[in-house]
């Protein structure tokens, strides 16, 4: 793990999550089992956000005068944006824009859906590809130009109030989402320069990758009636006047699969949750010739068990080296590993091996599916337990410019710092150090800020980020 990236970009090869050899830039294949992983990732997703949320499908093409429409917001996006301009020989009468992310395309529609206030709550997502033409250095998972997992959820509602209650649902989702898949993160507000193009407010969810850099895994904006006020969004109140709406929207990514890869991988390669592993348990025979037949049986016996039992598991019967399989599926990051052997066989128990800890637990054959259970539920909780303490102890605190910098050459890291909250004071300070303000959090004890002395009412953040 000395250099991260050469690790990431390793694993994702060696673990067959993508093929980056696709031949443009910013677009990979996903591979099988990383199809899986991401299969898997987005079923939690999916039930966490159907509880009150529709799922759609809109057109990934944007007409040109539809996406210009809201200044601020194709300021933002101006250089990021894909165009088509033919279809076949002809060229189009009007450019296409490739969504680079929907707000354009779903708004238009939005003003013939909602007529009145009983349209509202309206809450619709979309798990689509975007397209970004990003101009910093692209990065599989995590800087893409095709952003193949772009799950993005937005929501219109009668009042301000409202749509700030869904930003703090919003968030509640988020953090259920991610403790599922034991990310750790921090939430800050971002800073006004920073938030998403056409939005009040950003609300950003950021984890630390273990080369001390941190990746904003998940946004949440608040865009108060900007939006409806550019595309006619308005309702009926009940006491018959028309207003403009209020609205939020909230997004992830492919992000969400670099952070489980990044944050949980060790040396051996990739430490899946058991909830998102394309397999839980991987059972692997060890044969001696004379016995090779009863140790075949009492494998698939126990496969089909623990398949019943409704786990992912995989008998690993291939006619190579059992210490082969051993090193594959600890890089492929399966959560538990079962040995069956001869003498295992004769005193009924097998022996279970943990991919997080790496220790061996021999299991009375008859108890393996409860103590499997349990285990997997051990091991999301170790892999949680160690990602936030890991993150944590990364979060330092400097009161001075100095100290900051200090701490980002030697550690990088998170650095916690008082800030008066103004433009100028916190692009200085990303200047002076050649770091981003990730935002701010609630107030805290007043004191003065790290950069201009002022009185500092904000606790803010700022690290080295993707
Ligand atoms: N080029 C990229 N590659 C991978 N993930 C990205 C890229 N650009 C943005 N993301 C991820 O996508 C998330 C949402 O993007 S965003 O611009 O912040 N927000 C939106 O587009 C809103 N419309 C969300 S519905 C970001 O928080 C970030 O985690
Ligand atoms: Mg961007
Ligand atoms: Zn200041």
């Amino acid at each position: 793990m000395t250099d991260f990236s050469e690790w990431f970009h390793n694993i994702l090869e060696e673990a067959e999550i993508i093929d980056s050899r696709y031949p443009i830039k910013g677009m990979n294949v996903w591979l099988p089992y990383g199809f899986q992983l991401r299969k898997h990732t987005l079923e939690i997703l999916r039930n966490i956000l159907d509880r009150d949320h529709q799922e759609t499908l809109f057109p990934l093409l944007i007409p040109e005068d539809q996406l210009e429409k809201e200044s601020i917001h194709v300021k933002g996006f101006e250089d990021e944006v894909y165009w088509i301009t033919h279809g076949g020989l002809t060229k189009l009468n009007k450019k296409l824009a490739l969504r680079p992310t929907s707000e354009t395309a779903m708004y238009p529609m939005f003003s013939l859906w909602i007529r009145s206030h009983t349209d509202l709550p309206l809450r619709i997502y979309q798990i689509v590809n975007t397209f970004r033409y990003e101009t910093k250095h692209t990065r599989p998972l995590i800087r893409v130009r095709e952003i193949t997992t772009f799950k993005e959820a937005h929501t219109v509602h009668e009042t301000m109030e409202e749509a700030e209650e869904q930003v703090q649902e919003a968030i509640r989702l988020y953090k259920e989402f991610f403790n599922t898949i034991a990310i750790p993160y921090i939430i800050t507000k971002r800073p006004p320069w920073d938030k998403f193009p056409g939005s009040d407010y950003t609300i950003a969810f950021d984890t630390l990758l273990p080369d001390g850099k941190t990746l904003q895994i998940a946004t949440v904006h608040n865009l108060g009636q900007t939006f409806s006020k550019t595309f006619n969004i308005k309702f009926e109140t009940p006491t018959g006047e028309h207003e403009y709406a209020y609205q939020t929207c909230y997004g992830l990514s492919d992000r969400i699969i670099a952070s489980i890869i990044a944050v949980h991988g060790d040396e051996s390669g990739l430490r899946l949750p058991p909830e998102v592993a394309p397999y839980q348990i991987i059972i692997v025979p060890i044969i001696f010739k004379e016995e090779t037949e009863e140790i075949m049986k009492a494998c698939e016996k126990i496969r089909d068990k623990l398949k019943d039992a409704g786990f992912r598991v995989k008998l690993d019967d291939r006619d190579i080296r059992a210490g082969r399989k051993y090193y594959e599926w600890e890089m492929k990051g399966a959560p538990l590993r079962i040995e069956i052997g001869p003498r295992d066989l004769k005193r009924n128990v097998v022996v279970v091996a943990r991919r997080d800890t790496k220790e061996k637990i021999e299991i009375k054959t008859e108890d393996l599916e409860e103590e499997t259970d349990k285990i997997l539920h051990d091991i999301t909780r170790t892999l949680r337990e160690e990602a936030w303490k890991k993150m944590q102890d990364n979060i330092r605190t400097a009161t001075n410019l100095e100290e900051a910098k200090k701490i980002i050459k030697e550690k990088k890291g998170i650095i916690s710092f008082p800030w008066c909250g103004d433009e100028e004071c916190g692009k200085s300070i990303e200047e002076k150090i050649k770091v981003d303000i990730l935002g701010i959090t609630e107030a805290e004890k007043k004191s003065s800020c790290i950069n201009c002395g002022k009185e500092a009412e904000h606790k803010a953040f700022l690290a080295k980020t993707y």
